[in-house]
């Protein structure tokens, strides 16, 4: 359960949870709902994090309010297996459910976002909602009021936040750093092709 105290533009975050606390120490990486934050102070029951004005724009962790629930994660370790996707905690920007529909082993829920978020999105391809690794398993394509969807089996609607989102929430989302790989080298070679660089 999180906590923030806003300090002129930027935050201090205290969150409660005992097991990913006990062991932290000041200076490593927690995922705070996707988002890579710093520990500054701990106790073996909290953590707080000093959050930058970026980190508040970029994200929604600006509109948390005591009591709320988060995903915590703590660094992924190199020496273990390696699921889902990879997630850097850099978060891109945010979405919105727009629609959740409840089938009986599983949720669809899905996620309307920014054209120059959605651009990122593939069928098929891999999204980090709040800090999850999940499949997408449709997109609209590229229209005004672009979504995607996620389908949520029962073990991450009750092992993350995602299982409690109500339609109207705002989530952190962060896109595969393949995809922004690619658009950036799409980018250059555009430039390129075009003579105007020196
Ligand atoms: C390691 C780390 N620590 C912090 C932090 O302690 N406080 C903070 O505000 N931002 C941190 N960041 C950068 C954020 O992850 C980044 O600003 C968001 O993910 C938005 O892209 C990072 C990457």
């Amino acid at each position: 359960m999180a906590r923030l105290e806003a300090r002129g533009d930027s935050a201090v975050l205290t969150v409660a949870g005992p097991h990913t606390a006990v062991g932290v120490r000041a200076g490593d990486s927690v995922c705070v709902n996707g988002v890579c934050l710093t520990v500054t102070g701990h106790t073996d029951e909290q953590m707080s994090f000093d959050i930058m004005a970026e980190t508040l724009e970029w994200t929604c962790l600006g509109q948390l309010v005591a009591g709320d629930e988060v995903n915590l994660e703590p660094a992924m370790r190199a020496d273990g297996r390696f699921g889902g996707h990879v997630v850097q905690g850099h978060v891109d920007g945010t979405a919105q459910l727009v629609r959740r529909a409840d089938a009986e082993h599983w949720r669809v829920l899905r996620f309307g976002l920014a054209p120059e978020l959605a651009q990122y999105v593939a069928m098929k391809g891999a999204v980090a909602v709040h800090g999850v690794s999940l499949t997408v398993s449709a997109v609209s394509g590229p229209v005004a009021e672009p979504w995607f969807e996620v389908s949520l089996i029962p073990t991450t609607l009750a092992n993350t936040v995602l299982g409690s989102l109500a339609t109207g929430d705002v989530v952190n989302i962060e896109t595969d750093v393949l995809a922004r790989y690619a658009q950036n080298l799409a980018d250059f070679a555009q430039y390129r092709t075009r003579g105007d660089h020196r």
